[in-house]
């Protein structure tokens, strides 16, 4: 049985893929050893059989006695253990949920559904090191892979509409706190049917640009508002995460020139967990509509075409229908007034599942069966 240590697991995305490890009983397989930065000589996780007590996440000897390692902890931790272990001469798999490693050249992103000969040729090769991709990217493939896959794709644009969570779990309670702050705020003139709904919007607005209200971690307001940029600011006049676009949508595809041009404006929004995602897609042909809808419906067992009509797209195309499951619905498809070859589509996705935990695990039961 294969060693392997799981750094991160107690994070939220650790817990979510530990939840999913649980469910597929992936322990059954492998001899999980759990590390922690600050929990030494704990007890670990209750995973249903006998494991040592938690070991330090940063003893280069102890992570060296490991076949694989899974870590969720993040990049700070990454960018200080992962070169240092490599140093050391260990030579086991090393699967991440950070950015850091990412675009590095021995490294792969695993999205399975969407690359699994990447992957395949990769550990062919004795390529050591799979990273997730970034949850927007990962879930827009999941959602177009049929038509990535069949090389329809011209270019395409994203404008996007992320959750709460894409930026940590203190921010997903300080945006339930600023929503408790703006109901608070006008909580008696809500109770009153005949009060002024303009006054109530007034006394709203005070509330959210007052100094009292929460912004510790997102340092603007996000409930009863938005915030048009995700990441830090590059020279380009990009945000890191539109850059993503591009660059992680074709390592993943596995192309290695002449790339498919993908940009947009990334958005963060009052959604707990769920990314979504307006796409318009320029088609190198004009394919009928329900041919792209067979090749989207057909291409993965977690993609669902919704049908483009109202009803349906407001009970099944949105975060709280998808909310905690691996469905990632694709619809609003349409051709658009650009021309037969423009293509309109709405995808939405939970960012905690195939936008980090899933690809990793599922990357770990690749390589049990190799
Ligand atoms: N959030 C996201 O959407 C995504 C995150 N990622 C990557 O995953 C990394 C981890 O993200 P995320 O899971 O949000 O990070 P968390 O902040 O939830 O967890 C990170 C670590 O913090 C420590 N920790 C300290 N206090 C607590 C506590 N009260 N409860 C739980 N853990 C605690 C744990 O380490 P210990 O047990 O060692 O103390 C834990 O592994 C990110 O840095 C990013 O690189 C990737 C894709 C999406
Ligand atoms: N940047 C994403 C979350 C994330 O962690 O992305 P990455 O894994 O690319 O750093 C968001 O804020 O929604």
């Amino acid at each position: 049985m294969k060693r392997v240590g799981l750094v991160g697991w107690r994070g939220m995305v650790g817990s979510v893929l530990m939840q999913r490890m649980l469910e597929e009983k992936d322990f059954d397989l492998i001899e999980p050893v759990f590390f922690t930065t600050s929990q030494v000589g704990k007890t670990g996780p209750s995973i249903g059989k006998d494991i040592p007590t938690l070991k330090d996440a940063f003893s280069i000897e102890d992570l060296k006695a490991m076949d694989v390692i899974i870590t969720c902890q993040g990049g700070d931790y990454t960018n200080d253990v992962f070169p240092r272990l490599r140093t050391e001469g260990w030579k086991g798999y090393w699967i991440d949920a950070a950015s850091s490693l990412r675009m590095a050249e021995d490294s792969v992103i695993v999205l399975d559904p969407v690359n699994r000969n990447v992957i395949k040729d990769a550990l062919h090769k004795g390529v050591k090191n799979y990273i997730g991709g970034n949850c927007t990217v990962s879930l827009m493939l999941m959602a177009l892979g049929g038509l990535f896959e069949k090389g329809y794709v011209e270019w395409m644009s994203a404008m996007t509409y992320q959750a709460a969570s894409g930026a940590g779990a203190q921010n997903m309670r300080e945006l339930l706190n600023q929503m408790g702050a703006l109901k608070s705020a006008v909580a008696s003139e809500l109770e009153t049917p005949s009060s002024a709904i303009l006054d109530i919007d007034r006394k709203v607005a005070q509330a959210m640009r007052s100094d009292a209200f929460p912004t510790d971690n997102f340092g603007v307001p996000l409930a009863g508002s938005l915030i048009p940029w995700i990441d830090k600011e590059l020279e380009s006049g990009q945000s890191k995460e539109e850059w993503k676009g591009q660059v992680e949508t074709n390592k993943i595809l596995g192309r290695t020139g002449n790339p498919i041009p993908v940009d947009g404006i990334c958005v963060r929004i009052g959604a707990m967990r769920c990314h979504s995602q307006a796409l318009t897609i320029k088609l190198n042909q004009d394919i009928p509509l329900a041919d792209i809808e067979g090749m989207l419906a057909s291409h993965n067992d977690w993609v669902k075409v919704v049908p483009n009509h109202r009803d349906i797209s407001m009970k099944e195309l949105t975060p709280t229908a998808v909310t905690g499951t691996l469905s990632v619905p694709v619809g609003r498809l349409r051709k658009l007034n650009m021309g037969p070859q423009y293509l309109g589509a709405f995808t939405v996705g939970d960012q905690l599942l195939w936008g980090a935990a899933e690809p990793l695990r599922r990357m770990l039961r690749i390589l049990l069966e190799d």
